[in-house]
């Protein structure tokens, strides 16, 4: 048993956890801002909650190769009203996908149960924000922005860089005040890496575990899926199932997915034999 608090409720991190993907963005890469409308925000939050999501990721900013950044302005009017309603509905733990100290501050006000920070808080300001939100804390890898990222990737070794940057993120956190134990890191799939690069992260899922923190993964119908299988973003599930499942092996805990189903059922298949002794 592991829990680790977020927001009002717990999660025993022990168990695999899905994070249920709500992009709440005109442009996301995959569902293509179909969640644009707050009804149907809220109609695919109750679907993933029904199908076993654990946490729901609303995301106002799209960070996917080539993205165009958002005003604070507009990620706020996105966000909240979504988070505020989920809120109201639904007993679920609300991650806010974001780097924007505004956003991190408002959300924790308003319930959010994780701040999920693709830049590490690097932002001006963030790092304070999620220290004063007393909530835990994704921290992810990108290597650049999200509008050059995959502009030829490189690295002396990328298990090394990855993991040196996000301890060297870890100690920052610690010096604001951030106790370890609030911290999840995330290696940051498709965010400035290679398809070797992604590979040889997620082969090496258990160095991030065994640096002592839980790891989330981050793959869902990612381009590195496409890569391996040729297949485009709506045929990718059954790669996105095979990488998870070999993330899990490895230690990872925490899975955002559009996908909720069918990685709540083989993560409950996954996790009840692993413990068999
Ligand atoms: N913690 C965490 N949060 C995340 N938020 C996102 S948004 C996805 C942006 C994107 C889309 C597509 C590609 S690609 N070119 O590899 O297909 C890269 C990045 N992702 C992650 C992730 O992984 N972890």
């Amino acid at each position: 048993m592991s829990l680790m608090l977020f927001g009002d409720k717990s999660l025993d991190l022990s168990l695999p956890h899905v994070m249920g993907i709500l992009n709440v963005t005109p442009d996301s890469f995959s569902d293509g801002g179909s969640f644009s409308s707050l009804d149907s925000a809220l109609f695919q939050t109750q679907k993933m909650i029904r199908e076993g999501a654990s946490i729901i990721d609303v995301g106002g900013e799209s960070t996917r190769p080539g993205a165009t950044p958002v005003t604070m302005s507009q990620e706020l009017d996105r966000v909240l009203p979504v988070l505020e309603a989920i809120k109201e509905r639904f007993d679920i733990i609300v991650s806010v996908d974001t780097s924007t100290p505004e956003v991190i501050r408002e959300s924790a006000t308003l319930g959010a149960g994780l701040i999920n920070d693709v830049r590490a808080l690097e932002r001006a300001g963030a790092l304070e924000a999620a220290a004063q939100a007393d909530l835990p804390i994704c921290l992810m890898h990108m290597k650049g922005v999200p509008q050059t990222m995959q502009v030829k990737p490189d690295y002396s070794s990328v298990v090394a860089d990855v993991s040196d940057y996000l301890m060297s993120r870890v100690v920052v956190c610690e010096a604001a005040g951030v106790e370890r134990s609030r911290l999840i890191l995330d290696p940051g799939i498709g965010f400035g890496k290679s398809l070797e690069h992604n590979l040889v992260l997620l082969s090496h899922t258990e160095h991030f575990k065994r640096l002592g923190f839980d790891v989330l993964i981050g793959v869902s119908r990612k381009t590195m899926i496409g890569d391996v299988l040729n297949l485009p973003v709506d045929q990718r599930l059954y790669g996105t199932m095979g990488a998870n499942a070999a993330a899990y092996t490895k230690g990872a805990r925490i899975f955002r997915v559009h996908d909720v189903k069918p990685h709540v059922e083989m993560l409950e298949l996954m996790s009840r034999i692993e413990r068999e002794v």
